[in-house]
Parts: C-alpha cells; sequence; structure tokens
C-alpha cells in the first residue's frame, strides 16, 4: 500500500499509509480502536477504493479492480462472522470450496501430494478438522468454525490472506490452537492478521505493524514494539499495549 488515504465524507480515516508485506510473511497488524486496520484490509480487498494512493500484488495494481475480480487475483478475506455453509459437512465445504478454483489441490497443502480426496484430507488435518470431515458444520464449535473458514480460504489458494481478529470469541485453548496453525502457515503462505489479543500476537509474530490516527506508527519485533516510545503514547488511556 503505497500513500494511501483514505477519507469518508470528509473524516480522514487512512492518510499517507505505507505498507508493505513480503511473500511468505505472517504480518501482524495492531493499533488502538479506530486506527484504520479494519479499513487497511478492506482497501486491500476492494470493499472500498482509496481516495488516493496505490494498492498492488506482485506488481499488479489493484485499485481499479472489482471486488471479485481482486478475489480472483488472489486476495483471500476472512471475515468475524464465517461464511460457511452451516447445512453442509466440512468435507462438501471443502469441495465448494475447491470447486470455485479449479485444479488447485495440488498447490492447496503445499506440503502434501496431488490426489484431490488426499488433499481436502490434508487440509482438514492441517486446520485440525480431520475427525470432523463428515460432520455438518452447524454442529461445530465455534473456534472449529473459524478453523473451517480457514481452510475454505486455503482451498482457494490465495497470493495473500487477510484475517480480522481470527481469534474473536475463541477459548484460550483454542486460541492457542490458532496460534499452531498460523506458524505452520508461515512461510508457504502470506498472512496479514489484525488482533488485539496480545498474547495472540506474541505467540505468531515475526513483524508487527502498529497503526494509529491512520498512519502506521511504527513496526519490528514484540520486543521492539513494547519498547517504542511512540507505541507507549498511542495506547495510552486504553490500558497499555497489553490491553489492545
Ligand atoms: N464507511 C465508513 N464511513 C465513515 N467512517 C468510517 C467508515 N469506516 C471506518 N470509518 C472510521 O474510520 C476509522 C477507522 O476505522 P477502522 O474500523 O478501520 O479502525 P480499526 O483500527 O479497525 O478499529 P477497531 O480496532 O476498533 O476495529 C474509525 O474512526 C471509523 O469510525
Amino acid at each position: 500500500m503505497r500513500d494511501i488515504f483514505m477519507d469518508f465524507n470528509g473524516f480522514q480515516a487512512l492518510s499517507d499509509l505505507n505498507l508493505s508485506v513480503a511473500k511468505g510473511e505472517l504480518r501482524c497488524l495492531i493499533g488502538p480502536n479506530g486506527a484504520g486496520k479494519t479499513t487497511a484490509l478492506d482497501l486491500i480487498c476492494g470493499k472500498v477504493t482509496p481516495t488516493s494512493g496505490e494498492v498492488s500484488l506482485d506488481g499488479m495494481i489493484l485499485n481499479d479492480l472489482e471486488e471479485h475480480e481482486i478475489a480472483r487475483n488472489g486476495v483471500g478475506r476472512k471475515f468475524q462472522v464465517p461464511s460457511v455453509f452451516r447445512e453442509l459437512t466440512v468435507r462438501q465445504n471443502l469441495d465448494v470450496a475447491h470447486c470455485k478454483r479449479t485444479g488447485v489441490w495440488s498447490n492447496v497443502v503445499r506440503f502434501g501430494r496431488n490426489a484431490e480426496n488426499d488433499g481436502l484430507e490434508k487440509l482438514a488435518e492441517l486446520v485440525g478438522l480431520q475427525d470432523q470431515l463428515d460432520t455438518q458444520a452447524s454442529h461445530l464449535s465455534h473456534g472449529q468454525t473459524q478453523w473451517l473458514e480457514i481452510s475454505l480460504l486455503l482451498a482457494q489458494d490465495p497470493e495473500i490472506i487477510l484475517m480480522d481478529e481470527p481469534t474473536a470469541g475463541m477459548t484460550r485453548v483454542e486460541t492457542q490452537k490458532t496460534a499452531n496453525l498460523f506458524n505452520k502457515l508461515r512461510g508457504s503462505h502470506t498472512l496479514v492478521v489484525v488482533e488485539h489479543d496480545m498474547g495472540f500476537i506474541k505467540e505468531i509474530a515475526e513483524v508487527i505493524s502498529v497503526m494509529h490516527q491512520g498512519k502506521l506508527l511504527a513496526e519490528g519485533s514484540v520486543s521492539e514494539i513494547e519498547q517504542h516510545p511512540k507505541v507507549r503514547e498511542a495506547y495510552l488511556g486504553s490500558g497499555g499495549i497489553a490491553g489492545a
């Protein structure tokens, strides 16, 4: 994202935002409420168009594309409310996601074999749903539903996956399992994760980008961010960064 400005009827939600993420990176995006994190994700997936500036993926400018075209060009987004088919089983959900993009099983679980069923089962195993393949999605726990949603995204093999508060509403055990999953995806997938849960961030973070008032305030490791005077200042009054 280069020189991004986003103006909502005179309100500057993003101003001069510059953010770049390398292929295979797991980037965490944090910031106090209203910092512009969700708006940044909205811009990448084309839900909103920037007032000015450029969003690009692998050299392709995304700004002028429709949301569905951006999705087809490799941007996957996990929203807070999962979009799984609740009346279908886990296996059927994966089949539907697979059909959305033909011939991807060979790439889906990039460390797996090529046969379709094998790819599907490997993917279920990756997200910890191998024993739920024939369970109707409506019978899954909250955490399992989120993991199914993530696996549906992975089945479409996007270039980059955007996640907005993936652990919201999860138990501590589910949050830990999600951290383990993200650590497994690191390197083979490019992920941008918006989160408030600093415990979770610490489990998965390499580089953290901190946003504040529509700008990128700081970037660095967990300890660099925690020590950063401007970050500490930005979080004053909100319980500190640990209560982000
Ligand atoms: N469609 C819109 N119209 C007007 N203002 C908007 C719109 N979308 C976002 N905003 C404003 O832009 C600012 C940034 O919002 P955004 O949701 O991106 O912040 P955030 O960092 O994701 O916050 P939170 O952590 O609370 O989810 C907020 O002040 C919000 O009210």
